[in-house]
């Protein structure tokens, strides 16, 4: 295989996972061999290699497999004189690179600062937040609790704060890490007998910032050790700032005295995005292109038609930009609309909202105050049977489903059933306005 193909799986792979996960787990990873169906990496410890195959295995052997590389079973080496290794050899993952705590966490990327995170209504909240822990000075809140959907921001939010407070305050220890990388730092302290080593570098931290802490769902004594490092570090008052991508209730499989812990400071949420925030961070990111691209010409309106059309989060919208502007200079076109539909044909596909029927259903009955089994049940008075009809109308209109499988889903009905509900539906939009209306708000809301 060359190094290209490798090259592609790796861009492949690290577009289906977390920076920080790619970043631990993937990125060390050294390609050694393809031979009889088994790829053979070489690793820089067992543990890495173990987990790699349980966690990202499948992953890795689907993107082989798509990259034309016929293989099945991947095998992870760890290199005969590699357990000697000092804890900061350069081939393990950044988080286990020195034992000086304003090093041991991951990289602070240069480019996630305040200057550049836009702010609108969805992050504004978040944005006010972070700003306030960046200041410094006696801590009001703690912890400061992050969370919203992929892609929204939350890094960026961390990373910035870590700037702003080591410009402010160089001497202050700021340890930025993924859960993952805590667990993975615990275990090894666990198995190299370096716990006193583990605790006292964890509590020697001025402030303490955990990306993607969901990530701690199901992991019993890390979540163990990471509710001590924490409780020592709140009675110190030292700051801890936390990320997930959901609500601290909301995460399962964690210890109820974390979760209420992790409640007690400040929790606030990206929302996910709106138009405006969308057309601000395209605006600002056009211009930071434009630094790299500067003879390339954006038309009018092609801005405004990816805020409307890539909804689903600041990364992948980012990534379009990206694409667009690398595509235009090699073609040495101006970027319209026409090009923007070819390049990103596939992204902006992907991105159509995809309405499923069961949430259809649902929608409608809530509407209606209907209950659900109603709606797909036998009764046919007209208080079920005239939502049912809506709900079918806008399943044909807004998924791709067949008239058969629309009725399969309406608890077995017949595909002639359906044809009738739709048809009776556009008659009466036509005679009754009320029902139009409805309709109408429907849609947006399932299109929301
Ligand atoms: N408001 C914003 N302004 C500018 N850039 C943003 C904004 N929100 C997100 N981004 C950019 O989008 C990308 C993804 O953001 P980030 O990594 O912070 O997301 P996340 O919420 O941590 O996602 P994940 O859950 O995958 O870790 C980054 O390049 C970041 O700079």
């Amino acid at each position: 295989m060359t190094t290209q193909v490798w090259a592609d799986v790796l861009r492949a792979l690290k577009s289906g996972m977390s920076a920080n996960s790619f970043s631990s787990w993937i990125e060390p990873l050294q390609l050694k061999q393809l031979q009889d169906r088994v790829a053979t990496f070489e690793v820089p410890t067992g543990f890495i290699g173990n987990y790699v195959d349980q966690n990202f295995g499948d992953q890795i052997i689907y993107q082989l497999n798509r990259h034309s590389q016929d293989v099945q079973r991947l095998r992870f080496d760890v290199p005969a004189n590699q357990s000697a290794r000092p804890a900061n050899s350069s081939t393990k993952p950044k988080s286990v690179q020195a034992a000086d705590p304003n090093s041991a966490g991951a990289p602070i990327d240069p480019r996630f600062t305040f200057d550049t995170f836009v702010v609108g209504k969805p992050n504004e909240l978040a944005n006010a937040a972070a700003r306030r822990v960046a200041e410094g000075g006696p801590v009001t809140f703690n912890p400061l609790f992050l969370y919203g959907g992929v892609g929204l921001g939350k890094t960026h939010l961390m990373h910035a704060i870590a700037h702003e407070l080591q410009e402010r305050s160089p001497e202050l220890n700021v340890l930025y890490l993924s859960a993952e990388q805590f667990m993975y730092r615990f275990i090894t302290a666990l198995r190299e007998r370096k716990m006193m080593d583990f605790k006292s570098l964890f509590r020697s931290v001025d402030v303490l910032m955990v990306d993607d802490v969901q990530f701690l769902a199901g992991k019993d004594s890390t979540q163990e050790e990471f509710f001590h490092t924490f409780n020592a570090l709140v009675d110190a008052r030292k700051q801890i700032i936390i990320s997930a991508d959901r609500a601290p209730g909301e995460i399962k499989e964690l210890e109820d005295r974390i979760r209420s812990r992790l409640q007690c400071g400040l929790v606030v949420d990206l929302h996910p995005t709106d138009y405006e925030l969308r057309l601000g961070v395209l605006q600002a990111k056009v211009q930071m292109q434009q630094a790299q691209y500067p003879s390339l010409e954006i038309a009018s309106g092609v801005l405004e038609f990816l805020a409307h059309r890539i909804t689903s989060n600041v990364r992948i919208l980012e990534g379009a930009l990206t694409r667009l502007f690398a595509f235009a200079s090699l073609v040495g076109r101006e970027i319209t609309l026409e090009l923007t539909q070819d390049c990103l044909s596939d992204v902006l596909k992907a991105s159509d909202r995809k309405v499923t029927v069961e949430e259809i259903q649902r929608k409608v009955s809530e509407h209606y105050n209907i209950r659900l089994s109603d709606m797909i049940g036998p009764k046919r008075v007209r208080s079920y049977a005239r939502p049912r009809q809506i709900a079918m109308y806008l399943a044909k209109q807004m998924t791709s489903r067949s008239l058969p499988e629309i009725g399969r889903r309406f608890g077995g009905r017949d595909h002639t059933t359906v044809m009738h509900g739709v048809k009776r539906v556009e008659e009466l939009m036509v005679i009754d306005s009320q029902i139009a209306d409805d309709i109408e708000l429907l849609r947006r809301a399932l299109e929301a």
